[in-house]
């Protein structure tokens, strides 16, 4: 599981430690330098003459770039140096001592275009606002070299790709986009949500020993395979129907039968004990049809999927998804509302085992009637905002769909999901993610019953089920068939089971 923290609270953390006189700049160098030699070498290149060009900032950002240089420097690389201003005085003494070349920013594109590695220490965490000149200017000019280049330079960032909101991911100008990324102490929620992280690259975290430091909740947490281990229900030899979880699903219509088959197809795959199906009659057959596991009498739920494929303008399926509702939240049973269901929320408060999927546009609808309106491309822009205030509003747990998908809810840590997104930009990928949600809510249906509150639970299996369907949303590709939302539910068990496999972060 990855955990990011606010820049502040990393400075925070950083403190004490600088003032036991721990060298946390040079071990930060040294990391950055260690790493620049681990990807010369996998490159097949030999670091002696290795040609790296530091872009250096005036802050601490600069003098980690300046240490490293030196570092790298001593190892017989061909290193020079390009100042935004007065740089960090040890790491620029540091750096004249080893040799380190320190060209003026008239020489940017003839060093860009012929050194391997770039090493972009121009900000970190203390980057205010967009990037400015003559950062500005570096950034532009790298680019546009970048691009003309036979072969693309290594560009790695020190802490973060210079230009990205380190605490929101929002890039409000122009960013230097990074292959890898070497972060410092601890990640920043910058480096997960996008589109910042569409800058980051591969992330390599540096241990400083802030740990213990850090306030006990990150700001971000991002599911791993490993965590779903813990989260996904095993069945074993005790285990019924029941303890495997029942989900009772109200999706599909005659406009939408699709929406029903998806949603159940799966809430079964998710490893469901039982699916009870409670959509309209000319549904029901087609989905017992396809599935004949799934029953159409209705008795005990652990969680219930409510929505997708429902056309709420039909008085009679409209109120019954409100009873529906009303009648879980009384019972503390987890909801999940998609599509037009999501609209309820437009007018009542709910507790945080309900969890609803929408996208930027149905998050918009839902902030408008909340009188909060932010339009879909504000939302896109800062996901984990606007997914935090519609959890504060309506007191849900929100899973914003998106390039990343954000969770959260009202006053719990974010967990930001990536993975395969254009590939679950397909029809009907929505209902997938919904069935397969409230597989995870019911075999967890009991404990959060039993919680009442939430307690974070279900923003982290709503992040759990948001990995699974871009897990199985990248396997489908793999399959070379169309990726069309029935394959990606057809992928789910696979994307279970190599998480429940894996040994990884
Ligand atoms: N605290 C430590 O010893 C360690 C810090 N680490 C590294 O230090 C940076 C944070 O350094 P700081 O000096 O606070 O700020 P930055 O260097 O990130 O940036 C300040 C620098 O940048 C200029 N600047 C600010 N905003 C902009 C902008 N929008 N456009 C252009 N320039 C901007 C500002 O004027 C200053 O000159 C942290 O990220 C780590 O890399 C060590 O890694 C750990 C120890
Ligand atoms: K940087």
């Amino acid at each position: 599981m990855l955990r990011a923290y606010r820049s502040d609270d990393v400075r925070q953390a950083e403190a004490p430690l600088l003032e036991r006189g721990v060298p946390l700049m040079d071990r930060a160098a040294a990391a950055l330098a260690t790493e620049v030699i681990r990807r010369v070498r996998a490159l097949g290149n030999r670091v002696p003459g290795t040609e790296v060009l530091g872009l250096v900032g005036s802050g601490n950002n600069g003098g980690d770039v300046l240490f490293a240089l030196a570092r790298l420097a001593r190892r017989g690389v061909s290193a020079s140096a390009i100042l935004t201003g007065t740089p960090h005085a040890a790491g620029y003494a540091a750096a004249s001592r080893a040799g380190v070349r320190f060209a003026d920013a008239g020489t940017l594109r003839s060093l860009a275009e012929s050194a391997e590695v770039w090493i972009d220490g121009l900000v970190g965490i203390g980057a205010r606002g967009p990037l400015r000149e003559p950062a500005l200017e570096i950034v532009r000019e790298l680019e546009e070299v970048r691009v003309g280049r036979p072969v693309e330079p290594l560009v790695i960032a020190a802490d973060l790709p210079s230009g990205i909101g380190a605490d929101d991911g929002t890039v409000p100008g122009l960013a230097l986009r990074a292959n890898v990324t070497v972060t410092m102490g601890i990640a920043k929620p910058g480096l997960v949500l996008d589109p910042g992280r569409r800058y980051a690259g591969e992330i390599v975290q540096v241990p400083l020993g802030l740990e213990e430091f850090l306030p006990s909740e990150p700001a971000l947490l991002s599911v791993g395979a490993r965590d779903i281990a813990d989260m996904w229900d095993v069945p074993g030899p005790d285990s019924h129907k029941y303890s495997r979880g029942v989900v009772g699903v109200m999706t599909g219509s005659l406009r939408y039968p699709g929406a029903a088959l998806l949603s159940t197809s799966a809430a079964l795959a998710g490893g469901a004990g039982m699916v009870r199906y409670a959509g309209p009659r000319e549904t029901s057959r087609l989905v017992v049809s396809q599935h004949p596991e799934i029953v159409t009498d209705m008795g005990r739920v652990q969680a219930w999927v409510l929505g997708s494929g429902v056309n709420m303008d039909d008085p009679e399926a409209a109120s019954e998804v409100a009873r529906r509702l009303q009648e879980s939240i009384t019972a503390g049973i987890p909801v999940v509302l998609d599509a037009g269901a999501i609209t309820l929320l437009g007018s009542i408060d709910v507790p945080s085992t309900v969890v609803i999927t929408p996208h930027a546009g149905e998050l918009a609808e839902l902030l408008a009637a909340r009188g909060e309106p932010l339009s879909r491309e504000e939302i896109a822009a800062a996901p984990s905002r606007a997914a935090r205030l519609a959890a504060t509003l309506t007191g849900a747990t929100v899973l914003l769909k998106g390039s990343v998908d954000v969770a959260c809810a009202p006053d719990d840590p974010l967990w930001a999901q990536g993975g395969a997104a254009g590939w679950r930009a397909t029809a009907g990928a929505g209902d997938v993610l919904a069935g397969l949600l409230g597989s995870i809510l019911a075999q967890w249906g009991d404990e959060l019953a039993d919680l009442g509150k939430g307690h974070g639970i279900p923003a982290r299996l709503a992040a759990a089920a948001s990995y699974i369907h871009g897990r199985a949303a990248a396997i489908a590709y793999g399959t070379g068939r169309p990726i069309v939302a029935s394959e990606i539910a057809g992928a789910i068990p696979q994307a279970i089971g190599e998480a429940l496999a894996s040994t990884g972060e």
